[in-house]
């Protein structure tokens, strides 16, 4: 069912507010939790949800050198959540480390470890931004699909990459590799700071395997009916 495939950020600044949100969206079966709450509430907010048998994206978005990332993945690994981040610009050695310490970290642990996924590219940033800002001379398709071929040659099990690219990504990357897309919105929904988004239906059409969304329910006046109307949406594809 479609509505499995979508992820909402938990976006919000403190505990309070994060277990209130849950509470108003009981059939969000998968969060994520990121910068913001993580750094806020520590572990506390994923043994919340672990409580409540929620799936759980671990979005700390690691970027450092190998020996640093490892420990960091090992870490993560023993809290027995379902996706963890890096970024793919942290390069090949750190990439390698990370894959083998998320199995070392969850054995450790006695628990399963997470599918490692790269952030291609920030969706965030537009192809004028990354020519212009970051001086990266490829155009952005080339960019992200060398991005996601890296971590795959490094043994990761996905990537974080805008719809706009993931209809390409899926015809280049092996079957069963993940691409997890945040930057989407909805026709009814602001874009705010996304800067290379599709709508719900076209990112699964175009084979997204989980759709992260963020504002465009929690912001919303009532998250429920966002929600609601996003999988209905969904239902048309
Ligand atoms: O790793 C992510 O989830 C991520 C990568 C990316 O390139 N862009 C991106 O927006 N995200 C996250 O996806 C969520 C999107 O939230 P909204 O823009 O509110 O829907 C935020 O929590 C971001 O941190």
């Amino acid at each position: 069912m479609n509505a499995d495939k979508i992820i909402v950020a938990l976006d919000v600044p403190d505990l309070e507010s994060a277990i209130a949100l849950v509470d108003k969206l009981p059939q969000v079966t998968f969060w994520k939790v990121g910068l913001e709450l993580f750094t806020s509430t520590g572990p506390k907010i994923l043994e919340i949800l672990k409580s409540q048998e929620k799936r759980i994206f671990l979005d700390l978005k690691f970027h450092d050198i190998p020996n640093t990332i490892a420990g960091a993945c090992r870490a993560a690994a023993g809290y027995g959540v379902d996706l963890l981040t890096i970024h793919a610009t942290c390069g090949k050695d750190a990439l390698k480390a990370a894959a083998e310490a998320v199995q070392i970290g969850a054995e450790k642990a006695g628990t399963k470890p997470p599918k490692l996924i790269a952030i291609t590219l920030l969706t965030s940033i537009s192809a004028r931004q990354l020519a212009f800002d970051l001086k990266i001379p490829l155009e952005l398709p080339e960019f992200t699909l060398e991005m996601a071929l890296l971590a795959q040659n490094c043994g990761l099990n996905g990537v974080v990459c805008s719809p706009q690219e993931v209809q390409q990504l899926r015809t280049s990357c092996e079957k069963d590799f993940l691409l997890v897309c945040p930057g989407v919105r909805p026709t009814w929904a602001e874009k705010g700071d996304q800067k290379r988004s599709l709508t719900p239906s076209q990112a699964i059409t175009a084979g997204a395997d989980y759709l992260v969304i963020g504002r465009p329910i929690t912001a919303a006046a009532v998250p429920e009916l966002a929600w609601n109307q996003i999988v209905e949406e969904l239902k048309t594809v």
